[in-house]
Formats: structure tokens, C-alpha cells, sequence
């Protein structure tokens, strides 16, 4: 256990690094040509395998392209070769951009469609491979392949078979590097998040479309290095290489190692190269023993190999008590909300008459709400009033058949989600919407995705602008978590944590982008005496801050306590508007929402007793 200890004070990159340098320096340790040839094919098919990583294992996206990109990859450089630019780097950043326009041209379509189309349209795509070369026979060699490809230079200078290993090598470990820090970053939460929940990315601001997109075409990329590569090993390139066997084996490579894992895409493919790929009679049924790895892999090794190494990570950590593993350790100091909020540029909120029908429902009739900065303004309303259907229409999801919805002076109402986000709009969710597999510090700086922009470039590279954006998201990240008390938790898994310290941490999401309007939806249901109160801290805090609060809320005496005004729904339409003490006393609420009668109430403002019911009766 001392070693493991040891082990993991080490950075985390050392290891694969120094795996990495061994890699590159095993040709001058006497390494066999057999063997040399193994371990080019086994980079050339991780490079493959990450792009498939990225779109499947990180976005979500069931695209099998990547075996045609790869093959345009390889045409490029082929082609390129054969016209004279021989130069490997030329080749490499010109197989590489075409595989990337290929990703986005095939892409655009599939995506627009739907989850399905894109599988069936990238597939196809595959499938399509050696009649499109076919087509193209003059230029392409059609069926017979395309011979003539000359040994690569790199700089004007002929390299032999160990100078092409290296380059091989350092091609892969450079991209596996961008690869890594694309995914830790915040364009790498976002994929995840996207892939888990899409209405949760679009409302902290990630574009849908463009991100899944991205994922595509970026994973596009490392396969036309590797059609580069794959070329120049043998200097002949057919259609076959590129069909449907090796997109299967792609796949298959992914879910051994783990789709959603950098490294498993490495060993996946090692082992997938290096194990069966060796055997004659693999070669002979590839089809089938992928197929049939495909069903037992996906059904045996969910997660792949990459989860089963987290895991055992995980028990070794808790066993040499590395880090802190425990979900459920006691809030900071005496358990009340740290107030440093700093102050929120609140902005009115103006919802102007909305309409929205379902079929024959009508939602929502021309309700209207004011939310003013500096103001807790609930919305109230048996269950089915339209509470929901009003604050998914703030946020786009929903556009209103007719009516305005003002931030500011931004018209938000026929805004993409994405887009409301931007302009200022974050929610909580009633039931806690927070990726798998990362941790509390990250869930919560995944809120501030469309604050202080980082492009992909400058994330990949870690340019300085990627670092200022990053420390940016780390510090604020761990500000709005002291603001919840939950500061300790940075390092947990998000998704294990209680479903009390879930809400809170929506909360924490929510303000991490200093947002104008505030969607509180149901915060306080499923919680103990403790933490509503600690809640209700937190959202007075909010609003002396300056914050524009939109609380949606069941809890009648919560709502009573917290708000400064309040909007009744029944049946869609807006019954009443007032004071907490005006709607207590309001004869049509107490009778439409409460269920008391105005007789029964003689009058009077509601006890403890009818406040709890009304809270039941919401629910
Ligand atoms: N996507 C949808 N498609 C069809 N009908 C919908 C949709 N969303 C909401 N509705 C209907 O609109 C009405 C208002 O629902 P909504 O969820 O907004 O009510 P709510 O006040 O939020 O209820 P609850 O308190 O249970 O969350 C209901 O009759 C509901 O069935």
C-alpha cells in the first residue's frame, strides 16, 4: 500500500510518459521488424479509435464514419505522394483537415436528422467507401488499389523504416496528449454533459448541435493522420483496408478499451492489434469474432476495460487511503451557507401575456410575470398549472404560440436554449441533472461554459488563454461551493453525492456564471429540515446580492418565508399576483390552490397547519 501511495503522489502524466518514450526508443533497442510493424499498426488503429472515442464514448453520438475518413486520410496522402509532395508533414496536416471537411460535410446531414439518422448515414458512408473510389477509379486505382505511393521524406530528407516508426509514435503520443487535454477541459465536460443530458448542456449554453457536431469532426481528424500514416507504412493503399470489417474492428477496439476513455482507446486497440489480429484464422472470421465480441463485450464489459481499471483504482485509493472518498463528510465549520456572494447583475425579467397549447392542452393562456433584481419572485400553482411549461419557455425550450419574454431588453422568446443561457438565464432542474463520472468542483464550473470563452485551439494547446480561463473556472467553481458550504466535496464524484447536497450543487452551477435571471425549479423537494433552511440562507443571500429569483416551489411555508412576491397558476392562466401576505389572503387561492373555502377561512391568514397542507397539496 506504501507503494501505491507512492504511486499516486507521482503526477499524473508521468507514467505515460515515460511509456511514451520507451515506445519511441523501442527500434534502437533491438526491436524486430515483426514486431516494429505490430506496434505501427496498433497506433495507427488507436488513432482511429480515439476519434470514435470522442464522438461515441465523450459526446454521445452513434457515428461509425470514422473508417471513411480514415480512408480519405490515406487517398490524400496517397495521391499527394504520388504527385510529388512526399513531405510527411505536409501530408499528415492535409489527410488530416480533408478527413475533418469529410466529418462535417457527412456529418451536418445526420446530425439535423436525429441520433439514429447520424448512425445509419455514417454507416452507409463506410459502406459506400469502394464504390466512391470505384467511381473515382481513374485517380483512385478503383478496386486494384493505389500503387506508386513513394517512401515519405520529413523535411526533404528520405527516412528510413526506424525514422518512420518514430514518426508513427510521435504522431500518436501528440495527438493522444491533445486528445487528454481536450477532455479534462471544459469543452471535454461539456461533451460529457451533452451526452448525458443535451437539455442540461443547452442550459448552461452549450450549442447542441455544434458541439455534437465538433465531436465528430474532431474525431475525424486523428483518422486522416492515421490514413496518412497507414499509407506511407505500405506504400500501397485498397479499398478493402477501409470497409466494414475494420470499422467493426474500430468499434470493437472501443468498447474493449472503453469508449469513453482516452487511454482505453490505446489499449483497445493494442490488444485488438496485437492479440487477435495476429492469428490467421482471426483474419479469415474477423467479421464474426468482432461481431460476436461486440454482443458479449457490450453486454460483459460495460464500460470497458478503462471502467474496470477505475474501479480497481478506486478500491486500492480507498484502501491506501488516498484522497478523500467519503460522499458524505460534514459541511464546513457549523453547517450554515458561507455568504461571500459577491453582488449579481440582476436583471427584470418580463414574461407578457404567454400562450402555449399541447395539441388540444392549453399549457399555459396568456400569463404574464414580473421578476425584478434584488427580488425573490415565486410561482405557485396546484400540480399541471403550467409552472414547469413557464420556465421551460423562459429558458427556449419551449417557444410560446404567442406573447414576449423580456431579459433585460433581450427578447429571449424565440432564442435556442443555448442562446437564453447566454444571454444570462440559469436553472436548477426538479429532478438534479448532473453528469456521471466527474467530480463536484467540475460539475459545478461546467455552469460557467459560456462565461470567458476558451477555443478549442487554445484548450488543446493550453495556450494562455486556456490556463486564465481555467483557473478562472476552478476559482469561481470553488467560490460558489464555499457559498453552499459544500466546499469539501470539491474532489467527490457529483453524481454519488445525497440528494440534498445535488440540489445544492445545481444551485452552485447556477450562480457560478453570475447569471441575470435566477430559475430556482422546486429546489427544496426531497430535502430535510436542515438543508431547506440552509437553502433558504442561501437564496435570501442571492437575492441581497442583487439576483433575479424565480422560485418555483411546492413548499407553501418555504415560498411564504423567502418570497417577495408571488404569482399564482391554475389551469394555465395567472389567478392571482401579490405580496406573500395578500396571496395568503386571497379568497381565489385559497380556494383554487389550497382547497379551503373562503367561508372556512372567514377571512383569516393561513396557520402552520394549512400552510404544510397547501405544501402537500402541490405536490
Ligand atoms: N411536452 C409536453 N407535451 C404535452 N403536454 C405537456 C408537455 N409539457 C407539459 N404539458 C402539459 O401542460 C400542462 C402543464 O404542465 P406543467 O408541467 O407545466 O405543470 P406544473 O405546474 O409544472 O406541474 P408540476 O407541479 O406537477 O410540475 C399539463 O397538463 C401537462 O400535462
Amino acid at each position: 500500500m506504501a507503494l501505491w501511495r507512492m504511486y499516486r503522489a507521482l503526477p499524473s502524466w508521468l507514467i505515460p510518459a515515460i511509456l511514451a518514450v520507451v515506445v519511441v526508443v523501442l527500434p534502437y533497442a533491438g526491436l524486430s521488424f515483426a514486431a516494429s510493424r505490430q506496434i505501427q499498426l496498433a497506433c495507427i488503429l488507436a488513432l482511429v479509435v480515439s476519434g470514435l472515442n470522442l464522438s461515441l464514448g465523450y459526446a454521445g453520438e452513434l457515428a461509425l464514419g470514422q473508417a471513411a475518413m480514415y480512408a480519405a486520410g490515406a487517398y490524400t496522402a496517397g495521391l499527394m505522394s504520388i504527385h510529388g509532395h512526399t513531405d510527411i508533414v505536409l501530408q499528415l496536416l492535409v489527410s488530416g483537415l480533408v478527413a475533418l471537411l469529410v466529418g462535417i460535410v457527412t456529418g451536418v446531414p445526420g446530425l439535423r436528422l436525429g441520433a439514429w439518422s447520424m448512425a445509419m448515414t455514417s454507416f452507409f458512408l463506410v459502406l459506400l467507401v469502394p464504390d466512391i473510389l470505384s467511381v473515382f477509379k481513374e485517380t483512385t486505382g478503383g478496386r486494384n488499389g493505389l500503387s506508386g505511393i513513394v517512401p515519405a521524406t520529413l523535411f526533404g530528407q528520405p527516412m528510413d523504416g526506424t525514422q518512420f516508426y518514430v514518426v508513427i509514435a510521435v504522431v500518436t503520443i501528440a495527438w493522444f496528449a491533445v486528445f487528454r487535454n481536450l477532455v479534462v477541459s471544459r469543452h471535454g465536460i461539456a461533451f460529457r454533459t451533452l451526452k448525458q443530458s443535451p437539455v442540461l448542456a443547452s442550459s448552461v449554453g452549450v450549442s447542441v448541435f455544434r458541439m455534437k457536431l465538433l465531436g465528430y469532426a474532431i474525431g475525424a481528424f486523428p483518422a486522416g493522420l492515421a490514413g496518412a500514416l497507414f499509407a506511407n507504412l505500405d506504400l500501397y493503399i485498397s479499398p478493402e483496408a477501409f470497409g466494414f470489417t475494420f470499422a467493426t474492428a474500430v468499434l470493437a477496439a472501443s468498447i474493449l478499451g472503453g469508449s469513453a476513455s482516452v487511454y482505453g482507446a490505446l489499449v483497445g486497440a493494442f490488444i485488438m492489434q496485437i492479440g487477435p489480429n495476429q492469428s490467421s484464422a482471426f483474419q479469415e472470421y474477423a467479421l464474426v469474432f468482432y461481431g460476436a465480441f461486440l454482443i458479449v463485450g457490450g453486454v460483459l464489459l460495460s464500460g470497458g476495460l478503462a471502467r474496470l481499471g477505475r474501479g480497481l483504482v478506486s478500491r486500492l485509493d480507498r484502501r491506501a487511503g488516498v484522497g478523500s472518498a467519503d460522499g458524505s463528510a460534514a459541511p464546513d465549520g457549523d453547517g450554515r451557507v458561507e455568504m461571500q456572494i459577491g453582488t449579481l447583475r440582476g436583471a427584470p425579467l418580463v414574461v407578457e401575456g404567454i400562450s402555449k397549447k399541447f395539441g388540444g392542452n392549453q399549457a399555459l393562456s396568456e400569463a404574464s410575470l414580473r421578476a425584478e433584481p434584488g427580488k425573490v419572485t415565486a410561482l405557485i400553482g396546484p400540480n399541471g398549472s403550467g409552472k414547469t411549461t413557464m420556465l421551460n419557455m423562459i429558458c427556449g425550450f419551449y417557444r410560446p404560440d404567442s406573447g414576449r419574454i423580456l431579459v433585460g431588453d433581450n427578447e429571449v422568446q424565440r432564442l435556442a436554449p443555448y442562446r437564453v443561457a447566454r444571454v444570462g438565464v440559469a436553472r436548477t432542474f426538479q429532478t438534479p441533472n448532473i453528469p456521471d463520472n466527474i467530480t463536484v468542483l467540475d460539475a459545478v464550473a461546467a455552469g460557467r461554459y459560456s462565461t470567458d470563452r476558451a477555443s478549442m485551439f487554445s484548450t488543446v494547446l493550453r495556450l494562455p488563454r486556456f490556463r486564465k480561463v481555467r483557473a478562472a473556472d476552478l476559482d469561481e467553481g470553488r467560490r460558489a461551493l464555499e457559498m453552499v458550504g459544500m466546499a469539501h466535496l470539491a474532489d467527490e464524484t457529483a453524481s454519488s453525492l445525497p440528494l440534498g447536497m445535488r440540489r445544492l450543487l445545481e444551485v452552485a452551477r447556477s450562480v457560478v456564471s453570475s447569471p441575470r435571471v435566477l430559475l430556482l425549479d422546486e429546489v427544496a423537494s426531497g430535502l430535510d429540515e436542515n438543508e431547506v433552511q440552509r437553502l433558504a440562507e442561501l437564496i435570501r443571500a442571492l437575492r441581497d446580492a442583487g439576483g433575479t429569483i424565480v422560485l418555483v416551489e411546492h413548499n407553501f411555508r418555504l415560498v411564504l418565508e423567502l418570497a417577495d412576491s408571488i404569482v399564482v397558476l391554475a389551469q394555465g392562466s395567472v389567478i392571482a399576483v401579490g405580496s406573500p401576505h395578500e396571496i395568503e389572503e386571497n379568497p381565489r387561492v385559497l380556494s383554487e390552490y389550497l382547497g379551503v373555502s373562503v367561508e372556512e377561512s372567514g377571512g383569516r391568514t393561513l396557520g402552520d397547519e394549512e400552510a404544510a397542507l397547501a405544501g402537500e397539496v402541490g405536490q
